[in-house]
């Protein structure tokens, strides 16, 4: 097995075990396979050549080979089938628990080639795992085993099954090389061409509205005739080299009864060996038609193996330093903390200090890091420098870093400007905490003005669609003070509301009893707080106080 693809086995588990269990099936099965043909032939050389019939171990064996031969396929599919499953969860639940620690990267990246690596990638490798090495391993072990009984029958015969071989992997090779530079191409051209439909597909209105649909479909008429155009090229070199593969086998097997009529071998024993030659290079032929398209499932298990090295966004709690958040309120620390995007500084020794229950607002220009702020405050990052931390009442800080995940989650919300809802009803999206009942999110409902536009069981569509953006910003407002936080962080709650419904959001921010930071422009949302940290342009730098 290639680099990339024995990297991911670690990630297998008890599953190996269950892989090494199809090997051994696979391999008896396909033994067994090959004596299925071989006996046959030879008691037809005998009934041929000699006038005899088949001896009565020769029934026997016909018959315990065809009852284990169906035994083995039998069992072979259910322990393949079962396993493909749990090697495809195996690597999606490694996938998606790395994703969870490292997705939320502050490069802030386009998820979808994370998608595809979850879902196509392991799909493909799962089916390697479960069917492919068995298939390799049985073809090798039993290319030996032929290899072995045909060299005590003939040793010229053997030679010749050994030519074939080598000739099967001459042609593998001719395959990797031929093709890999052009499956790249096509998939470059398939990709290429995927991107630009989702583009049209996404901004369908604008191509409607702006009249651009004859330029979308030349372009996507083009960029399809080049994908096409490739995609036949490759299918054509691996005809070309799957002909070549046969051929190898079919003089092979010319040979091999050329050399059984002109050698010293008994006629009766032609055909038995004709047949075990054949049954020696066929499956040989085939593991080199798998081995050829090898090359794909490597780049597969390469994109898994990257995905699943990712580093993660923040630096992990180990349990020694884990620190417990003190009982009552709790307050929120920024100390001469840095940050930086890829080369964008900004925030620098940066220092704020919000007590126990105080509500504070912050302002300042676009750009000033307010979202950065929000986001170190929530640990969706690391700062490079400095501390971000819970206060307690006895002005102790622990740090975000201290605290286990859940812990942390349950102590402070924070609402993104730009969060998400998922597709289900309200109640799934706003109870998921389970800190709050049914009444509590009809009575939020009720008080920010969203009643009568959903309630609680209606369908909001994937992301949410079926919400306009000023109902979309309440429920994420709602969801983070459904879930009863001790801290909560709010990042424009009031930016796509009307004046009236901006109110009641203020309404409901000032009502809360836990510690408050909200985020905003709008003066009237920040009139609400106890006091108001106001950011200059550029890099935000604050004193210590
Ligand atoms: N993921 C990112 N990668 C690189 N730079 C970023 C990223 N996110 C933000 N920035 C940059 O960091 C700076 C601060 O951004 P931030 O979103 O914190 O500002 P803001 O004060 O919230 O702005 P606004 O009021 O417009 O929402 C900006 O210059 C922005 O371009």
């Amino acid at each position: 097995m290639t680099g990339e693809l024995s990297a991911l086995v670690t990630h297998l588990g008890r599953e190996r075990r269950a892989i090494a269990g199809t090997i051994v099936l696979v391999t008896v099965s396909l033994v067994t396979l090959g004596a299925l043909a071989v006996l046959p032939a030879y008691a037809l050389g005998r009934a041929v050549v000699l006038g005899q019939a088949p001896p009565g171990w020769f029934w026997a064996a016909l018959t315990g080979l065809v009852l284990l031969r169906a035994v083995l396929t039998w069992g072979e599919m259910d322990a393949s089938h079962g396993l493909a499953y749990r090697v495809l969860a195996r690597l999606r639940m490694a996938l998606f628990d790395r994703y969870a620690v490292a997705l939320p990267s502050r490069e802030r990246e386009n998820v979808g080639h994370a998608a595809s690596t979850a879902m196509a990638d392991t799909e493909r490798l799962e089916f390697f795992y479960a069917h492919t090495v068995a298939q390799l391993v049985a073809a090798a072990v039993n290319l030996l085993l032929g290899l072995c009984v045909l060299a005590l029958v003939s040793l010229p015969m053997a030679a010749v099954a050994v030519a074939a071989a080598g000739a099967l992997a001459v042609t593998v090779r001719l395959h990797a090389t031929r093709t890999q530079a052009l499956g790249h191409e096509v998939a470059d051209r398939t990709s290429a061409l995927s991107a630009r439909v989702v583009d049209a597909l996404g901004g369908l209105r604008e191509v409607l509205g702006y009249r651009l649909q004859e330029r979308v479909r030349a372009e996507i008429r083009v960029v399809g005739a080049r994908a096409a155009e490739a995609s036949g090229r490759l299918e054509t070199t691996a005809r070309m080299l799957a002909a070549l593969r046969e051929a190898v086998v079919t003089v092979a097997a010319g040979a091999v009864l050329a050399l059984a009529l002109v050698g010293d071998i008994r006629a009766a024993l032609v055909p038995a060996v004709v047949v075990l030659a054949l049954v020696t290079i066929a499956p040989a032929a085939e593991a080199a038609e798998t081995l050829a398209q090898l090359h794909r499932l490597r780049s597969s298990a390469g994109r898994v193996g990257a995905e699943l090295a990712r580093p993660p966004a923040t630096r992990p709690v180990e349990s020694p330093d884990l620190l417990r958040l003190p009982e009552g309120p709790l307050g929120l620390a920024l100390q001469d903390v840095s940050f930086t995007y890829a080369t964008t500084r900004v925030l620098e020794g940066f220092h704020l200090t919000v007590q126990p229950g105080e509500h504070v607002g912050i302002a300042g220009p676009s750009g000033a890091g307010k979202s950065t702020i929000v986001a170190l405050a929530g640990r969706l990052w690391d700062p490079d420098a400095g501390l971000v931390g819970l206060l307690g009442a006895d002005q102790a800080l622990v740090p975000l870093g201290s605290v286990s995940d859940d812990e942390l989650r349950r102590a402070i919300a924070v609402v993104e400007q730009d969060g998400r809802l998922f597709s289900g009803t309200v109640a799934d999206n706003l109870l998921g905490s389970g800190a709050s009942t049914r009444a509590d999110l009809v009575a939020g409902l009720e008080q920010l003005g969203v009643a009568e536009a959903v309630g609680a069981d209606d369908e909001l569509g994937e992301a949410g669609v079926r919400l306009s953006g000023g109902q979309a910003a309440r429920l994420r407002l709602l969801r983070a003070v459904l879930a009863r936080p001790r801290v909560l962080v709010v990042d424009e709650p009031t930016a796509d509301l009307d004046a009236e419904t901006a109110d009641r959001v203020h309404a409901l921010l000032a009502a809360l009893p836990c510690t408050v930071v909200v985020v905003s422009h709008r003066e009237q949302t920040l009139a609400g707080a106890d006091r108001v940290v106001r950011l200059g342009p550029g890099t935000a730098r604050t004193t210590p106080p």
